[in-house]
């Protein structure tokens, strides 16, 4: 039995529905995860065209499955591979937890202060018409930043830590942006995973 609890609270923006839940994976379990990840995903360093040039993306990149479905954002397409036994743990407890059958898991790898992820929504067609975004972080603590796209001043920005689950829902790629800005701070590796579902 899971004897370990954690909190999950609304970030009560307007024209969304995000929650946070710290603790959602205990700290030894989180740990133990983020090892195996780091020496085991199919980690890729993709270049992304951005105003017609070609750069790396300020982050490596994995991208895991329950079927072959690709995925495709930025101008870039990536083909699944199949969901790790580590993965499918956590997926069946995001599962458990939301009430959605997550088909996809999009890993992010920052190395440093230097990688990061610019403003965007998760709002690719693929997704469906309110995409359902569940957010593990593992690993060192980011600030994570959202904006509103109508309204100049609605913005919100929270730390990311180490086995939390931050989740996205309803309206809120229709309304928000989000990023994972760079720091200047000395901050650790971190590895997100986030579990889409692709129709
Ligand atoms: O690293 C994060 O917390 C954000 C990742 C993200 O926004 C994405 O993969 O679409
Ligand atoms: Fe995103």
């Amino acid at each position: 039995m899971d004897l370990f609890s954690f909190e999950e609270f609304n970030l009560n923006l307007p024209n969304a529905n995000v929650t946070y839940c710290a603790g959602f994976l205990e700290p030894n379990t989180a740990d133990r995860y983020f090892q195996i990840f780091l020496k085991e995903l199919n980690w890729q360093h993709h270049d992304i065209t951005i105003f017609g040039k070609k750069i790396p993306q300020p982050r490596l990149t994995a991208l895991y499955a329950i079927n072959e479905l690709p995925y495709s954002y930025s101008n870039l397409t990536l083909i699944p591979k199949k969901f790790t036994l580590e993965l499918l743990e956590i997926q069946q407890k995001v599962n458990a937890h939301t009430g959605k059958d997550f088909t996809h898991c999009l890993v992010n790898l920052y190395r440093d202060g230097n990688d990061s992820m610019g403003w965007h929504s998760d709002d690719e067609k693929e997704l469906g018409i309110d995409p359902v975004i569940a957010s593990v972080s593992l690993g060192g603590v980011r600030s994570f930043q959202l904006k509103h796209k109508n309204i100049k001043d609605q913005r919100f920005k929270l730390d990311l830590e180490h086995g939390s689950l931050f989740l996205m829902a309803g309206s809120t790629q229709h309304f928000w942006k989000h990023q994972l800005p760079k720091t200047k701070k000395q901050v650790a590796p971190r590895i997100n995973l986030t579990f889409r579902t692709i129709l």
